[in-house]
C-alpha cells in the first residue's frame, strides 16, 4: 500500500525528500559496509539530486545506480547516467561509486546479461529506488505496449533491454523483481496530469495498462508517493 505525501511546491518537496533520502543512507550505512541507492532519470529528480549531494553523510560508501537508462553514450543529452553525475555525483556526494548501465554494446540487448551480473554483485536489498512516471504510468523503462513489458514484469532476471513503442531510445531497464528489492520505494511525480494517472492506476484494471500498479499493489515493500504541482 502506497502512503501519499502532498506538498506545496517542488521547492518543498525536494528539501523533504533529500532529508528522509539522506536519514535512510545514513541509518543504513550505520549497518551495511556499502548501500545501493537507485535512481531514474528524467526531468523530475534533478532538484532532488541537487539537494542530496549536499547532503552530509560518507558517500564513499554509498553506490549510486539507475533505475533505467536510455541506449545513449554517457556525452549525449538524453544519458541518465550523465544526469546523475552532473547532478549528484558533485560536491559531498563525489566520492560516490557510480555503477552505470551503459557499456558501449550496439544494442542493449547484448548489455543486459553482463548488467544484471554487475546488479546481482551489490549489496541487497538496496536501501532505496526513486521512481519517476510518465503520463502513460510507465515506471523505469517498463512502458505500457513495449513487446518487452510481461518479460519485464515476471522474469527474475534483474535487467533487461526494452524497446518502447513512443518514448525515444532503445532502454536497459531494472525488471519488476529487482526494483523490489530494496527496503524502500519512492515514486516521485510532479503535476495534475502524473497525479490523476496515480488516481487512475489506484483503481481497477492491469498492470499492462499502467505498469506502476506493480508497486502499488504489492505489500512486500513499502512505497512513499511524493507529489508536488
Ligand atoms: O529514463 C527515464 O525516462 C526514466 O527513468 C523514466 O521512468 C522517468 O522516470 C519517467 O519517464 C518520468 O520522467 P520525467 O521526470 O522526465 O517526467
Amino acid at each position: 500500500m502506497a502512503r501519499l505525501h502532498e506538498f506545496a511546491d517542488m521547492a518543498a518537496l525536494t528539501a523533504a525528500l533529500a532529508e528522509r533520502v539522506a536519514w535512510r543512507l545514513r541509518d543504513d550505512l550505520a549497518q551495511h559496509e556499502q548501500v545501493v541507492l537507485a535512481v531514474s532519470g528524467g526531468k523530475s529528480p534533478v532538484p532532488l539530486f541537487d539537494a542530496l549531494s549536499a547532503q552530509s553523510l560518507v558517500w564513499s560508501r554509498v553506490a549510486v545506480t539507475l533505475a533505467d537508462e536510455r541506449w545513449v553514450p554517457p556525452d549525449h543529452p538524453d544519458s541518465n547516467e550523465a544526469l546523475v553525475r552532473t547532478h549528484l555525483l558533485k560536491d559531498r556526494a563525489a566520492t560516490a561509486l557510480m555503477v552505470p548501465f551503459w557499456n558501449g554494446d550496439a544494442v542493449p540487448e547484448t548489455a543486459a546479461p553482463a548488467l544484471s551480473r554487475v546488479l546481482d554483485a551489490l549489496p541487497h536489498p538496496f536501501s532505496e529506488v526513486i521512481l519517476g512516471m510518465g503520463e502513460d504510468g510507465h515506471i523505469a523503462s517498463l512502458f505500457p505496449g513495449a513487446p518487452e513489458l510481461a518479460a519485464g514484469l515476471s522474469t527474475r532476471a534483474s535487467a533487461l533491454a526494452v524497446n518502447p513503442t513512443l518514448a525515444p531510445h532503445a532502454r536497459l531497464s531494472l525488471s519488476l523483481h529487482a526494483l523490489l528489492n530494496t527496503r524502500d520505494i519512492v515514486l516521485l511525480i510532479t503535476g495534475e496530469a502524473k497525479r490523476r494517472v496515480y488516481e487512475r492506476a489506484l483503481g481497477q484494471g492491469s498492470e499492462e495498462e499502467l505498469p506502476v500498479r506493480a508497486i502499488l499493489r504489492q505489500n512486500g515493500v513499502p512505497v512513499s508517493v511524493f507529489w508536488a504541482p
